[in-house]
């Protein structure tokens, strides 16, 4: 029988780079953009003389990359060994299922290992697919002459496959990803996906109910993984990527990073049974709060041009500032700090203002959704209208400090956080009516920058201005869940709904 799990995209609204230190906190929310992994046999019965195998077949494919791979799992080491591939591997799931396989193995009494052994060698069958929020599909849309709207985008057909970036950038710019992505991470999604599918197929784990088994089920894919996740990227980041695929939106502050120092020795050679043991028992200290949205707020993500950023160059490039520079770094840190708390603060302010005063909430939102923030406090009628006023105006002024603080960062370590045309398209934005905020989030550089609106109507002007400043607004929203397990294949799922009107293949 298939298991089908999926897990969200993210944004990271405050926390870039400080997050990568403890304790500097960082608001993440999640998205309805999802990645999907299909765990299925390979083999429908078990061959007669496969008692005597010491391996499991496994198949991962990858539709969108148009890529197919073969794998043999010893069952002894649990390594994993390619022996047929279309192209150069995909190591977030190698690492994933490795540690996946590893931890049913290091939990198990003798009884379940035979049985897990069984299903081993019956072979595993992987499927993974990301929506199409993850990838950009600019030059596409562009080639065929449409218009640069979110209608565009939704008329493509679902799952569809992924443009690389060239290798050779004609203008020259540094620091482009492998496949022309939006920076909704993609390989955290993934990873998280298919570690939940194994787990859930392996018996490890329910992830069918919402009550305390639920959580530690969810502590469990989140623990495997981050740490596989961290392996294959090669280095180890905050994980408030990981963390909002498993748990969805939230305020987060990351683990501290000695808890991977055994995972790493075995990228050096150390048996992974051993590894495993050690990450399943290991101090994960990382916190992590609920945090959403306010209500009638809405998360808009703008694609600028085509093919994003990579994140491990600009971070590099910003801790050889901090020690080049450390009195000039750390008084920015420290500013953007308290920024980013101003932010978080103002938000929670209005949650809760929304709870206790919501008509004067929602008569403050509507005004202010169709007029530009010099108005918002004049419009205020009474003492809690003034309170909503003044925090939306709070806020506003916080990520003003951050956009100018993450500025000077970039300038200073001479890498394009918020570049000069991203700048021009922040302010155009922000200046418009009913738009809360925008930045660029997590690292910036050329990723979709993000806005938050007020209302119901003026995300449809702000995407219909992007589009005049050919600015692709994207259908990506904020949907708090982390990792579910589906009902089934995502692909059958859109067919029988019959999603789109007119498709574009
Ligand atoms: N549908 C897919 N099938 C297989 N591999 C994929 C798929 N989508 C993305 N990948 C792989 O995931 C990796 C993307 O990781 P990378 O860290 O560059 O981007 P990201 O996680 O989206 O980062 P960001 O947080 O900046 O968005 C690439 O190696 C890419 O090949
Ligand atoms: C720069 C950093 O703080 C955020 C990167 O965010 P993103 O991948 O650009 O969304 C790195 C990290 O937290 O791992």
């Amino acid at each position: 029988m298939a298991v089908v799990a999926s897990a969200p995209g993210k944004v990271l609204l405050t926390g870039g780079y400080l997050i990568l230190e403890r304790p500097n906190a960082g608001i993440v929310l999640s998205t309805n953009a999802r990645f999907y992994a299909i765990v299925k046999p390979l083999f429908d019965q078990l061959s007669p003389e496969s008692w005597a195998w010491a391996w499991s077949d496994v198949k991962l494919t990858s539709p969108q990359l148009n890529r197919e791979s073969m794998y043999k799992l010893s069952l002894k080491n649990l390594n994993l060994q390619r022996v047929s591939s279309s192209d150069s591997g995909n190591p977030f799931v190698e690492h994933a299922l490795e540690y996946a396989v590893a931890a049913a193995n290091a939990t198990f009494d003798r009884s379940k290992k035979e049985a897990l052994n069984k299903l081993l060698l019956q072979g595993l069958d992987i499927t993974i697919l990301g929506c199409n929020d993850f990838y950009s599909y600019r030059s596409q849309i562009e080639a065929r002459g449409l218009p640069l709207t979110p209608e565009s985008l939704a008329a493509l057909a679902p799952f569809k496959s992924i443009t690389f970036n060239a290798e050779d950038d004609a203008s020259g710019q540094q620091c482009k990803p492998e496949v022309a992505k939006t920076g909704l991470g993609s390989s955290a999604a993934m990873t998280t996906a298919v570690v939940a599918a194994l787990l859930k197929y392996l018996g490890l784990v329910d992830l069918s109910s919402s009550n305390d088994k639920e959580t530690k089920d969810l502590d469990l894919v989140h623990i495997i993984a981050q740490s596989a996740h961290c392996i294959a990227q090669g280095k180890v980041g905050s994980g408030f990527d990981v963390s909002s695929a498993v748990y969805g939106s939230q305020r987060y502050v990351r683990f501290s990073s000695s808890v991977l120092s055994s995972a790493q020795d075995a990228a050096r050679g150390l048996p992974l049974q051993e590894v495993i043991v050690d990450i399943l028992r290991g101090n994960w200290d990382h916190e992590r709060t609920k945090f959403s949205l306010p209500p009638l707020m809405t998360l808009l993500l703008g694609e600028p041009g085509v093919g994003g950023s990579s994140t491990p160059s600009m971070v590099g490039a910003v801790r050889k500032w901090q020690k080049a520079d450390p009195q000039k770094s750390q008084e920015t840190w420290r500013i953007l700090s308290a920024a980013n708390s101003v932010l978080e603060t103002q938000l929670k302010a209005l949650s809760q203002l929304a709870q206790e005063h919501w008509i004067a909430y929602k008569s403050v939102i509507d005004s202010c959704s169709t007029t530009k923030n010099e108005k918002w406090l004049k419009q205020a009628a009474d003492p809690n209208e003034e309170a909503v006023a003044k925090a939306l105006l709070g806020a506003r002024e916080a990520m003003l400090e951050i956009r100018k603080h993450m500025r000077q960062m970039g300038e200073a370590a001479g890498v394009p956080i918020e570049p000069e045309s991203q700048t021009k398209l922040l302010d155009v934005t922000m200046n418009m009516e009913g738009v809360l905020l925008a930045g660029v989030p997590g690292a910036g550089g050329f990723d979709a920058v993000f806005a938050v609106t007020l209302g119901s109507s003026s995300s449809s002007n702000l995407a219909a201005t992007w589009s005049s400043l050919n600015v692709l607004a994207l259908l990506v929203r904020e949907d708090p869940y982390g990792v579910r397990l589906e009902g089934g294949d995502p692909r059958s799922r859109e067919i029988t709904s019959g999603v789109s009107t007119m498709s574009i293949q």
